[in-house]
């Protein structure tokens, strides 16, 4: 069995409100190994992306304990120099929006070659020939021409491709996505994706992959975390969290999707939100007061993740107690997770109303 490239043991990051801190991501582990795609899904606010900037050491204010294991060291006991030499070298990371991601005043070459220069890779004009190389590879046409352009006169999608360049620049090891799509057309989004597959196996790194989009979740992922309020609740291989989900709230995000059997019909909605910070019960099962008509005989006092099959880990003994009446058919689930064909864009949410 490959070895982890990543371990997070206990990773603990709190905010502070009101003069206390309140964690905002609650004793988190997870593996990734070489080559293989983690996704963290979850709706608004369950903490995904607070997790990738703790793993990334980018959370100056926050209070952020455990252990974040990657090459043999512990990232949260780095300074910051050591950081920034991981940071775009070893590790790197693809935000949601290209554009607070690039610098409007530099030119695309400069930014590349900026990284580059970081990083201590090849001589000078290597690095300048390597640069429109980079271009070219995730797909830019007349890169040349690209590498003399500002940021602002690109489309979304060729930012997002020179992002993903500057990202694969010193071949990492570890790549973290976050929302890499969601500011995108959908016929850019599923290019995108492809792109950082195809990187990805190129590379044969492993991936940290957060979205709240089940369908780039069934495209993309070999295992799947579910995140909420600050907990993962559930996590399984892809096909296996797909077809065999457990846990209320990954059911209610599976049921949430437009399944043809479905579409033009009622989804099933869960009400509520996640709740804030400083207004959540900590004890006891964070989702219950969203599946009220479930008794509190049903939930654990301070439930942990209990593996269930291999590789499968729930939280909480009340998915043993419930139903939803129009849960997804299975058939259809599996068929589509098997074609890799998940269309639900835009339905993979729990209703905020
Ligand atoms: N700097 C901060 N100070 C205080 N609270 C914060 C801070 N950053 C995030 N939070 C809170 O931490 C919780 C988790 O936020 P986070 O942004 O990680 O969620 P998310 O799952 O990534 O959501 P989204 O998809 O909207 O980005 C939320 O309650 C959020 O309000």
């Amino acid at each position: 069995m490959a070895k982890h490239l990543l371990e997070v043991n206990n990773l603990t990051t709190s905010f502070k409100i009101d003069g206390e801190y309140f964690p905002a991501v609650d004793d988190v582990n997870m593996r990734i190994r070489e080559n293989e795609v983690l996704a963290l899904v979850g709706e608004s606010g369950s903490g995904k992306s607070a997790t990738a900037f703790s793993l990334m050491g980018l959370h100056s204010h926050a209070r952020v304990s455990g252990e974040v294991l990657f090459q043999e060291q512990d990232l949260l006991k780095n300074n910051e120099r050591k950081m920034n030499k991981i940071r775009g070298g070893n590790i790197a990371m693809i935000f949601q929006d290209p554009m607070t991601a690039l610098n409007p005043l530099m030119k695309i070459k400069h930014q590349i070659l900026e990284t580059l220069t970081i990083h201590n890779t090849k001589r000078k004009s290597e690095r300048e020939a390597y640069t429109i190389e980079l271009l070219d590879r995730v797909g830019i046409p007349r890169p040349e021409r690209v590498a003399n352009a500002y940021p602002h006169e690109l489309s979304g999608g060729m930012r997002q491709r020179v992002v993903i360049a500057i990202a694969i620049a010193n071949r990492p090891k570890l790549l973290i996505a976050d929302e890499p799509t969601t500011a995108l057309d959908v016929t850019i989004q599923a290019q995108i994706l492809d792109l950082i597959r195809e990187l990805q196996d190129d590379l044969g790194s492993g991936v940290l992959l957060i979205t709240h989009d089940l369908g780039v979740v069934a495209e993309m992922a070999d295992r799947v975390a579910v995140m909420y309020a600050g907990q993962i609740v559930e996590m399984a291989p892809v096909k296996e969290l797909f077809t065999n989900p457990q846990h209320p709230y990954t059911r209610s995000l599976l049921n949430s999707l437009p399944s043809e059997e479905l579409l033009g019909g009622k989804l099933h909605v869960i009400q509520g939100v996640v709740p804030a910070l400083n207004k959540m019960d900590r004890d006891g099962c964070r989702f219950a007061p969203r599946i009220p008509w479930i008794g509190p005989e049903a939930h654990e006092h301070k439930p942990e993740l209990r593996e269930i099959a291999p590789g499968h880990q729930v939280r909480c003994t009340c998915y043993k107690n419930f139903y939803l009446d129009n849960s997804i058919d299975q058939k259809d689930m599996e068929r589509r997770v098997e074609a890799g064909q998940m269309d639900g864009k835009k339905g993979a949410s729990v209703s905020n109303e």
